[in-house]
């Protein structure tokens, strides 16, 4: 039987850890530091490692970095709570097979971890007869919801529906769920690839086909009334699971008298909403690497600093697919590391020319700001705190909005010590 060392503190994630090693057929071994998961591993041969960076007693990284001097040592997936480009790419340096951020979507992990353990098919009666779907990144709250709501569609075989502009995942995720469905078979119906005289015998067809499986109707939105009709009445029955995408407002259609609303409500038991790429551009540092790493696996591309601003400041009406776009043709085009802004698309690359104008803007700013605080007497002259803090204030103010008010999010996403922080929002903005 495969062995699995998990090195990780949280007692819950560890059992939930603990579960999936156990459902794939596999032994899991718990160490809740470092040390404990290097002495395990000096103790007994493990066919791999799921590996928490955040140990209450020693980097994971160092952990890592230990694991991977022994001869032989078996894959190791890292966990991390930062989804950060450093930690992924540090992590990769150090011979990380692969990373999973945290809070972990299990359903995600156990195909990675059974195509890790190289199980045989008659070992994991689960396995998808798919490919494993890629795993889904991201870290932002919109996301977060996301996956706990996929969470609850892989435990159950109720309709789903998955809705967001196109290119934000909404395929990918029904793939997720579809993997964890048993039988696995996932049939496909674009509703809108067909002329509406068509498209009910295609969708009578593929019901056929996916009895005792799962149907994802793409684009439901784009039915006819006709076909809508029958399909709440094969709903009715049905006897496969359905699963929908939609990036048309269906809530809208049905006001309008274009989709039926009882089929909304057949479909739509669980609701997943893939938030837009441009409204979660904390992702991208993870989700652009993972891109990277797909076009160019045997190549280490990290992407300048500018080069991120550049992805962060623009806005992506293609969403993920867009950029999955964009890091093929940087991996086309970037022969050495790192990848500069003139490696990206041109419509991106244009954005970071934007930010040079910005700094411009500002300098420029600052120049007539400080004219005017020196176009007094000397001994008038504000010292250099009070003119930081002027400067200071407005920034803080600025950077807590985009926060939600949270200092700790504010802290923690900027690299902030804490105290220092609450100091300055008391002194600067009178925020206790
Ligand atoms: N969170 C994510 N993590 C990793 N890859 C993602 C993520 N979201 C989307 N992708 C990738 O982006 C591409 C587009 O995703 P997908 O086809 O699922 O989008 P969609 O919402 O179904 O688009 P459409 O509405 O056009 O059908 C795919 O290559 C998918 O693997």
């Amino acid at each position: 039987m495969p062995r699995v060392l998990i090195i990780e503190d949280e007692y819950a994630l560890a059992a939930a850890l603990s579960t999936v090693v156990r459902r794939l057929g596999a032994e899991p071994v718990v160490a809740a530091s470092g040390l404990g998961g290097l002495e395990k591993a000096q103790r007994q041969k493990f066919d791999a490692v799921l590996l928490d960076i955040g140990l209450p007693d020693m980097s994971g990284l160092k952990v890592l970095a230990t694991l991977r001097a022994n001869p032989n040592p078996p894959p190791i997936v890292i966990i991390t709570a930062h989804g950060t480009l450093d930690n992924a790419l540090e992590a990769r340096r150090l011979g990380a097979h692969d990373y999973f951020l945290k809070p972990l979507n299990l359903a995600e992990i156990q195909p990675q971890l059974r195509a890790l353990l190289e199980l045989p098919r008659n070992e994991a009666p689960q396995t998808a007869a798919s490919p494993a779907p890629a795993i889904m990144i991201g870290d932002a709250p919109d996301m977060q919801r996301a996956f706990a709501i996929i969470a609850q569609a892989c435990a159950t075989a109720v309709p789903v529906l998955l809705t967001g502009q196109p290119g934000t995942g909404k395929t990918l995720a029904a793939e997720v769920i579809a993997a964890q469905s048993t039988p696995h078979t996932l049939v496909i119906f674009r509703s809108d690839e067909w002329p509406t005289d068509q498209a009910g015998t295609v969708l009578a067809q593929c019901l056929e086909r996916s009895k005792g499986g799962t149907l994802l109707i793409e684009e439901v939105g784009s039915l006819s009334l006709p076909v809508q009709a029958t399909l709440c009445r094969a709903l009715a029955q049905a006897e496969q699971r359905i699963l929908a995408t939609s990036s048309l407002p269906l809530l809208e259609f049905i006001s309008q008298g274009r989709f039926r609303e009882d089929l909304y409500y057949l479909i739509s038991v669980l609701h997943v909403a893939l938030p837009p790429l441009a409204a979660r551009t904390g992702d991208l540092p993870a989700l652009a690497t993972a891109m990277l790493q797909r076009a160019a696996p045997d190549r280490e591309l990290p992407l300048a600093l500018e080069s991120l601003a550049a992805l962060k400041g623009y806005d992506w009406p293609g969403n993920v697919r867009e950029l999955v776009t964009a890091m093929q043709h940087v991996a086309a085009v970037c022969s050495a590391a790192p990848v500069l802004p003139r490696h990206l698309p041109e419509a991106i690359s244009s954005h970071s020319q934007e930010s040079k104008h910005l700094d411009e803007a500002l300098r420029r700013a600052l120049i007539a700001w400080v004219d005017q605080k020196l176009t007094c007497p000397e001994e008038l002259i504000p010292d250099y705190d009070t003119l930081l803090a002027e400067v200071e204030k407005p920034l803080l103010a600025e950077l807590l909005h985009r926060f939600e008010d949270k200092p700790t999010r504010l802290a923690a996403a900027l690299n902030m010590n804490r105290a220092t922080l609450r100091r300055k929002l008391r002194e600067l903005l009178g925020k206790e």
